[in-house]
């Protein structure tokens, strides 16, 4: 089964708490969904995922369906069973990584034929092939397949693919079978307001149980973002959740949510973790530099998580310096803990109607640090 209930709706913006009911738990909202394209949040084990708190995380279509295959997923039991994660998926359609990631590849009205990055393999993906990949996974939550642009593009690339995705939205619907997940449409429509608005209004008369805003986090600029948010959200029904797919930093999450946006994912608190970055309540510590080799301070004193209670900067940067592969552990739990203490931090100011103060502190404590 799968339900969402809006619990309540802050007064000085669109934020409000939520749940999201699924087969494999219920997941409070606003939510950050840690990314796990290939069938594990790199370095991380399901246990530690469930210690900080996380209920829904998000594997990948596309890489799944090119490795190991969705049908040696399936005959294994499904992701569940195979990746031992007892908690929600996600699974994104695939369309975004065919056009990220693929080499070689063609699109018409009927679907996508693109070479494999493994192996160089032709394969050719419909919106009823990507259904049939996302029934074999058994994710509890599906997208649609649509066509991502690249930006930037022009108002009639943007135009194409929101036709499109509408299309395939149309056919996903016509195509699923299971009764036990639920389906996302995805809006489109670049950075044309109008385009996105139409989008969005489509979309909701076909009738999903979620909708995700689309084409966004690829490149454009912060303000153009939060634009696009505001002329999609108003589009898109209040009683169903909506995801806004690929953001973001904490400031994002922030804004989003001021958006009305009840569902994130992002690879940002798990790759910048690998590259060495490290969020703190007063911006980001890059571990790997030399002021931090005998700082025998936690990464953040105000930061609960049990790296900061048990190692120092200084051993960080030295496991960086060592490339040992603790350091990676270490510094990606530490991000997932800020990235999920975030977002409990700000269900709990919507629940004390006290957001709009958080939202004030939250750049208050980055700027007196950068002052
Ligand atoms: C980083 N920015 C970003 N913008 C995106 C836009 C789209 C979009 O318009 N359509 C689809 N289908 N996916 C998108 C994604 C991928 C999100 C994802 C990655 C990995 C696993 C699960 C989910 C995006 N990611």
């Amino acid at each position: 089964m799968f339900a969402f209930r809006v619990h309540q709706e802050d007064v000085s913006s669109k934020a409000r708490r939520g749940t999201l009911a699924t087969r494999h738990g219920a997941i409070e909202t606003p939510a950050f969904m840690p990314v796990g394209s290939l069938g594990a949040v790199k370095g991380i084990s399901p246990a530690e995922l469930e210690q900080l708190g996380y209920g829904l995380i998000l594997n990948n279509a596309y890489h799944l369906f090119l490795r190991p295959g969705h049908v040696v997923v399936q005959q294994l039991g499904g992701l569940h069973a195979f990746t031992g994660w007892q908690g929600a998926i996600l699974t994104d359609s695939g369309g975004f990584q065919v056009f990220s990631l693929a080499k070689l590849r063609r699109i018409s009205d009927e679907g996508v034929t693109f070479q494999s990055h493994l192996d160089g393999s032709l394969q050719h993906v419909t919106p009823e092939r990507a259904m049939e990949i996302q029934e074999a996974l058994g994710a509890d939550i599906i997208m649609a397949f649509d066509e991502c642009p690249a930006l930037p593009a022009d108002r009639r690339q943007i135009t194409g693919a929101v036709a499109r995705t509408a299309s395939w939205a149309r056919r996903c619907l016509a195509a699923k079978r299971r009764s036990d997940q639920a389906l996302f449409g995805i809006v489109q429509g670049g950075l044309e307001a109008d385009l996105r608005a139409q989008a969005a209004r489509d979309l909701v008369s076909l009738g999903f149980d979620g909708y995700a805003v689309g084409g966004l986090s690829v490149g454009e600029d912060k303000p153009s973002m939060y634009r696009m948010l505001d002329v999609t959200v108003p589009e898109l029904p209040a009683q169903k959740p909506r995801y806004l797919m690929g953001v973001g930093m904490p400031e994002d999450l922030v804004e989003g949510v001021a958006r009305g946006i009840d569902m994130f994912d992002c690879v940002v608190p798990t790759r910048h973790g690998r590259t060495g970055w490290l969020f703190t309540r007063t911006g980001r510590v890059l571990i790997k530099q030399a002021q931090y080799a005998r700082d025998a301070g936690a990464i953040d004193p105000e930061c609960g998580c049990p790296v900061c209670c048990r190692y120092s900067r200084a051993y960080l940067h030295h496991l960086y310096q060592a490339k040992e592969m603790l350091g990676l552990r270490l510094n990606t739990l530490h991000n997932l803990w800020y990235f999920a203490s975030l977002m409990r931090d700000i269900r709990s100011s919507i629940e004390q109607r006290t957001f709009a103060a958080f939202r004030q502190a939250f750049y208050r404590c980055r700027q007196e640090a950068e002052s």
